[in-house]
């Protein structure tokens, strides 16, 4: 892993127009991935997770229903200066998607290796076909030649979601960005599909983004984590840190709400009081001032998020290391 990264977010605001008025559901995000490294995105549903991943890989761009300003810059390709012919040689070797439902992303018509084979470019058929079965093999598919045959319904939702990760991988892609990718799986599968992508990290070193609601999805898989709240950054961290001694008191609160293995039987988990604000109209200063016990007037003006060094918080009250 090297120091130069390979993505690099500049203060990313998409906009959505919604009937309601604007909605900020990114609102001045910056950070960098490197190149090779397992960047993983945590906060509550509707903070802005799924809006970031697309609006980073350019699928969200400026148009009729959005407006996006910032800058995204892959691979030294500014993603958003992209004409629609650009952002599809993007998708077909810089960056790949895995998102959430493994059901919807397969075409139900098509047969495996055809969802496989349209992934590639520039080889003949034969070749193709040994590269689909070998993308198989990598993703962990058995008998990888008797499923390209198949339809996506023939498969298991983990084995489909296997294939939705072969495809993504299929043009080599140097960042794969893979929202909630396992939500959808039963548990023992969700563990399969984690352990694959960390394979994958570490035998092809793509880098990952990895996004989701459920921290255990991240904690021992992501190198550093950004906890997003309300369209924002709260905190960006090395994973060890993040888990360990978290400052920004809703990474704290965050954490406090995951059940652990150890907890004595019968332990009531302390959930956040509060709910998430209504995005279409986010309280002024700090987000997540009113939920915070931590909270003084000095949070009408929250310091800018900004990402020196190895740690981040967007904090006026940073949680003391020492357990305050
Ligand atoms: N196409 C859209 N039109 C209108 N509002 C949208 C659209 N997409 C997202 N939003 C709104 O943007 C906000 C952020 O949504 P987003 O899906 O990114 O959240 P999330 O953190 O990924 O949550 P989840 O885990 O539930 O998907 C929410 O308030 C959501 O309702």
């Amino acid at each position: 892993m090297t120091d130069e990264p390979l993505l690099r977010v500049d203060d990313l605001r998409t906009e959505i127009r919604t009937p309601r008025g604007p909605l900020r559901a990114v609102d001045g995000v910056s950070f960098t991935v490197r190149p090779g490294e397992m960047f993983g995105i945590v906060g509550e549903s509707g903070s802005g997770k799924s809006v970031l991943g697309r609006t980073v890989m350019g699928l969200y761009t400026s148009g009729p229903g959005m407006t996006v300003t910032g800058k995204v810059v892959l691979d030294g390709t500014d993603v958003h200066a992209l004409d629609a012919a650009g952002r599809r040689r993007l998708w077909r070797s810089g960056v790949g998607m895995v998102f959430q439902d493994p059901g919807t992303a397969l075409n139900p018509v098509k047969r495996i290796g055809r969802h496989l084979t349209e992934a590639m470019r520039g080889l003949s058929r034969a070749a193709a076909r040994d590269r689909a079965e070998e993308l198989l093999r990598l993703v962990g598919i058995p008998e990888p030649r008797r499923r390209l045959r198949q339809y996506p319904h023939e498969l298991s939702g983990g084995m489909r979601q296997r294939v939705v990760i072969a495809v993504a991988l299929a043009g080599e892609p140097s960042l794969l960005i893979a929202d909630e990718p396992t939500t959808a799986l039963d548990v023992t599968v969700q563990k399969q599909i984690l352990d694959l992508l960390g394979r994958l990290q570490a035998e092809l070193g793509t880098a990952i983004i990895l996004i989701s609601h459920n921290l255990a999805v991240v904690a021992g898989r992501a190198d550093r984590v950004a906890v997003m709240y309300a369209g924002k950054l709260a905190e960006l961290a090395p994973a060890g840190d993040l888990f360990d001694a978290p400052r920004h008191p809703y990474t704290e609160a965050l954490l406090a709400s995951v059940p652990r293995l150890d907890d004595p039987p019968h332990t009531v988990l302390r959930t956040i009081d509060g709910a998430p604000p209504d995005m279409a109209a986010p309280p002024d200063g700090c987000r997540f001032a009113p939920r915070c016990r931590h909270a003084s007037p000095a949070c009408a003006a929250p310091p800018e998020f900004a990402v020196t060094g190895a740690r981040a918080v967007a904090c006026h009250h940073p949680v003391d290391p020492g357990g305050a």
